[in-house]
């Protein structure tokens, strides 16, 4: 099957407790275009190294560990994850403008010496996160939309590359960003898929149309028999 401009925009969530079923899934899915996505399950059973296993065959690799500590630890973090390959990372926003400012600054200094430009993204608030959640639990009054626009904003000051919010704000955020802020949203389900535990959810076709830059998908792929298929389908 070939490269399609579509898969390029697709982050496959490998979200799997161990190296094995990773480079399986990496298998299934090498030549399609899409991106891996490496997060905390995967980075706690396999360790750093996972992310030079993938790039050998041919992706390029989130890193999603969600970076939320005091901005000296998040800058130092940081610098080892672009040495150990990683070309994109993640923080949340909620660390605030100097964790974010200096996040990036440590990124682009540590690509220089490598000669490569991984970026920084800033999560918002979380996808498995309802509208009631956010203001009950949490107790934000503010309008939940408001609110991700509002930390994307201070993202983009900050230096960072983009934000990971879901694709309900994304159109939102387009408005009130530069054209090439990356927006990357999870919470991916084609119309063939359950919701399991995430709150706002959106088609690929509707992420896109949104504004959306790229689309994390992980259990309507890695879940499904055949996981290239599904990749395929995903736009169907
Ligand atoms: O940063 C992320 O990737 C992320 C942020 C967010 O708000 N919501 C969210 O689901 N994610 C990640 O995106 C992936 C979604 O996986 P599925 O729900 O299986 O498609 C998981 O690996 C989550 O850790």
């Amino acid at each position: 099957m070939a490269v399609t401009v579509n898969n390029q925009r697709v982050m496959v969530a490998l979200d799997v407790p161990g190296r094995e079923e990773a480079l399986a899934l990496g298998e299934a899915l090498r030549g399609s275009g899409c991106w891996l996505k490496v997060g905390l399950e995967l980075y706690a059973y396999a360790g750093p190294q996972i992310i030079q296993e993938l790039k050998a065959l041919g992706f390029p690799v989130f890193l999603d560990l969600k970076l939320h500590d005091i901005p000296t630890t998040v800058e130092r973090a940081i610098r080892g994850f672009v040495q150990g390959g990683a070309d994109i990372i993640n923080v949340h926003c909620s660390g605030g403008y100097e964790m974010m400012a200096r996040a990036a600054a440590a990124v682009r200094e540590e690509g220089s010496k490598l000669g490569t430009t991984p970026k920084v993204i800033g999560v918002t608030v979380l996808t498995s996160m309802s509208e009631i959640q956010f203001k009950e639990e949490i107790g934000v009054q503010r309008d939940l939309k408001e609110h991700v626009v509002q930390l994307a904003k201070l993202a983009e000051k900050a230096g960072l590359d983009g934000v990971v919010a879901s694709a309900q704000e994304a159109g939102e955020i387009r408005k009130n960003t530069a054209a090439d802020f990356l927006i990357v949203t999870p919470g991916i389900r084609p119309a063939w898929s359950a919701a399991q535990d995430q709150a706002r959810v959106l088609t690929p076709q509707a992420a896109l149309a949104a504004g959306s830059s790229y689309l994390v998908v992980g259990r309507p792929i890695t879940r499904a028999e055949n996981p290239r298929q599904a990749l395929e389908q995903l736009w169907d």
